[in-house]
């Protein structure tokens, strides 16, 4: 019963969270955030309203009307609307940093633009449509001294740390294998969005995908060095709908990963449920992680020995010195990404070199299957 007052209390607080007052010898980050994105509320905008160091203050949208009402129902000062809003924002001195949670096909043009204005980034994922973009955006930030961070959100939180030290700490031994799962039901991306359009770097893999490769990448503390199987369902020539590819990685280790942005109902009428799971596979046994994606919710890590066939149940909300039980995996990456800009030690991030192999290990799974990368941006720098 306590821990359902704890999960209730956990997500009414984590949508509404507590606004923090500015600390009086720090001047608070100025976001500006490009286009309304579905995802900015839940993503950025509300973590911000608890973090004392930020503010969000500026909105562009290709629509004058769009950028209004997204910035009046979110409090934002400034708005920038119509077709030259974007880079209109980006001019603004007043601002520090982006937040670019535009459709991945677009995502190298902003990020390169915005950091060509001199404002840190912080770039939803998959950071691009091919690795070589990632690097040249991350050459661009390190070249001009900024900051820029893929939102691979969920490695901020306590949950993917807890599980990283059981498998670091040798415990189980040796990993074997990983199996990592994103899916959603069908009806809650619709036709026109943007994940079904290829020109806008969609696909499954692409969205989902990344972070079942990341989290791959992660637990297993290694990056694939060949692509044993790629398997698509399409719902377009080019676009997955869902996506299982297996990997082998150093150490004997074999991965699977599965993507789904729409499962059909079960004999065509209960609806299919969710799936954000990670097992990973070790010499003395096994690790089964419930929702690593959005593990404020509600998660869990069950960690069984083979031998006794022992298992515990762990979680993790917070760290001993960081975090409240309703900080979101994204409340959580934030605090990274302005104690990052501020000059301070972030308790973790999420590397170039972390960026650039997982749009390779995606690039390697389009190219395996045959289906091809998402197509490059047309944008040639200045
Ligand atoms: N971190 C996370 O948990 C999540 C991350 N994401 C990522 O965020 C990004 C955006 O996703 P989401 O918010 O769902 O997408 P939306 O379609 O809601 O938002 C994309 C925004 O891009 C702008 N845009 C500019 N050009 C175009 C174009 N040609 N076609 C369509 N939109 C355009 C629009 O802004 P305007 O208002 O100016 O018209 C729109 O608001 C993706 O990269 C996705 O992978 C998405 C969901 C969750
Ligand atoms: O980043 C994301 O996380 C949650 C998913 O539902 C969504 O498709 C994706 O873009």
């Amino acid at each position: 019963m306590s821990s359902m007052f704890g999960l209730i209390s956990r997500v009414r607080t984590s949508l509404n969270p507590p606004e923090a007052k500015p600390l009086p010898d720090s001047k608070p980050l100025k976001f500006g955030v490009l286009g309304a994105a579905a995802i900015a509320p839940m993503a950025f905008i509300a973590p911000v309203k608890s973090h004392p160091e930020a503010v969000v203050y500026a909105v562009a949208a290709r629509s004058k009307e769009r950028a209004a009402a997204f910035a009046k129902t979110h409090g934002i000062e400034k708005v920038f609307g119509g077709s030259n809003s974007y880079q209109e924002l980006l001019d603004d001195p007043e601002i520090d940093a982006i937040y670019n949670p535009l459709p991945n096909g677009l995502h190298f043009e902003w990020t390169m633009k915005a950091l060509a204005a001199g404002k840190h980034v912080l770039l939803e994922k998959p950071s691009a449509n091919t690795a070589e973009e990632t690097r040249k955006m991350f050459e661009l930030a390190e070249n001009k001294g900024l900051v820029l961070l893929e939102a691979f959100h969920y490695r901020f939180h306590p949950l993917a740390h807890r599980v990283k030290a059981i498998v670091e700490s040798g415990e189980l031994g040796a990993v074997k294998s990983t199996s990592t799962s994103l899916s959603i039901p069908r009806g809650i991306m619709k036709a026109d969005d943007i994940r079904f359009n290829y020109s806008l770097g969609g696909g499954a893999l692409m969205d989902m995908g990344c972070y079942t490769i990341n989290a791959m990448r992660y637990f297993a503390g290694a990056d694939p060095t060949a692509v044993l199987s790629a398997e698509h369902e399409l719902v377009s020539p080019q676009i997955d709908r869902k996506t299982v590819a297996t990997f082998s990685l150093p150490g004997s280790i074999t991965s699977t990963i599965l993507c789904d942005l729409s499962v059909p109902p079960m004999l065509k009428l209960i609806p299919a449920l969710p799936i954000m799971n990670a097992v990973i596979q070790c010499e003395k046994g096994e690790i089964k992680v419930m929702n690593y994606i959005a593990p404020t919710l509600y998660h869990s890590i069950t960690v069984t020995t083979t031998a006794n066939k022992k298992s515990r149940v762990e979680k993790a909300y917070t760290f001993p010195d960081l975090g409240e039980p309703w900080w979101t995996t994204y409340r959580y990456q934030l605090e990274a990404f302005v104690n990052k800009v501020k000059g301070r030690t972030p308790h973790a991030w999420v590397t170039k070199e972390d960026s650039i192999k997982n749009m390779e290990a995606i690039e390697s799974v389009y190219a395996k299957s045959g289906l091809g990368s998402r197509p490059k941006s047309e944008y040639v720098p200045s």
